[in-house]
């Protein structure tokens, strides 16, 4: 099976570039739910995580997100320790996932895709990017939430030009319709790639 991998940093889009494709039928694995989702789910993982934040990672059973984010945004350490338990997890859960797919081909959509080595179980790659400012403006619209806190979640990941240098195909998403257009060609590029047996 063919596996696409779309990135791109907080508010760029990519949950909504990704959304394109589901319409043109393509399964779609959204790796920051599914931690989310395993993370409240297995006992394994919230053993590991209440050793590492403390009894207070959780409330009534659930992930106490704003807590693990004040800890994690905050500290380089401390979020490659999350990451650690956490990424493993979802890579092991999305094979799975792909195994019991049945189409031409499945795409995963990750914040982070290139600095964990995730990009490793793709075939190719789809960086979706936006003007920084418009990022901000975008995530604050979206969430309750700050510039300052969306500039320290930036922080926590690479540049659009580190990312783009590794990247198969940049998607740049300003207008939502030229997205579009882009999403179709690159759709056409793949299928006909597949045709010819994906050389
Ligand atoms: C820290 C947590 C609890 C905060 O939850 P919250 O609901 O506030 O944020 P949410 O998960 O919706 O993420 C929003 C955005 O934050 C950024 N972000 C999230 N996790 C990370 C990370 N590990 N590194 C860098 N940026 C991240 C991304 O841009 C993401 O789209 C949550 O993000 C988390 O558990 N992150 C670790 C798991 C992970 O790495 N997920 C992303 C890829 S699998
Ligand atoms: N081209 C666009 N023009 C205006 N608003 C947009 C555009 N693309 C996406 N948005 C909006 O910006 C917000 C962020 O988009 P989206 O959730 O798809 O980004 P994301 O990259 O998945 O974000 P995150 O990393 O925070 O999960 C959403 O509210 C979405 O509706």
């Amino acid at each position: 099976m063919i596996v696409v991998g779309i990135t791109g940093g907080i508010g760029s889009g990519k949950t909504t570039i990704a959304g394109f494709f589901k319409e043109l039928g393509i399964p779609i694995y959204i790796a920051d739910d599914e931690a989310k989702r395993l993370m409240n789910t297995s006992k394994e993982l919230q053993r590991e995580i209440i050793n590492l934040f403390g009894e207070e990672a959780y409330r009534e059973g659930l992930l106490n997100r704003p807590y693990i984010a004040s800890k994690v945004f905050n500290s380089k350490k401390m979020l490659s320790s999350l990451n650690a338990i956490v990424h493993p997890a979802v890579r092991k859960h999305f094979q799975d996932w792909v195994a019991a797919q049945n189409a031409p081909y499945v795409m995963q959509e990750a914040a982070i895709l290139f600095e964990n080595g995730g990009y490793n179980l793709c075939d190719f790659t789809i960086l979706v990017t936006a003007p920084l400012k418009e990022r901000i403006a975008r995530t604050i619209k979206r969430d309750d939430t700050t510039e300052n806190e969306v500039i320290k979640r930036m922080k926590a990941q690479w540049s659009d030009d580190r990312k783009a240098a590794m990247a198969d195909v940049v998607v740049e998403n300003i207008k939502l319709e030229e997205a579009k257009n882009a999403v179709s060609r690159i759709h056409t590029h793949i299928m006909v790639r597949l045709d010819k047996g994906w050389a």
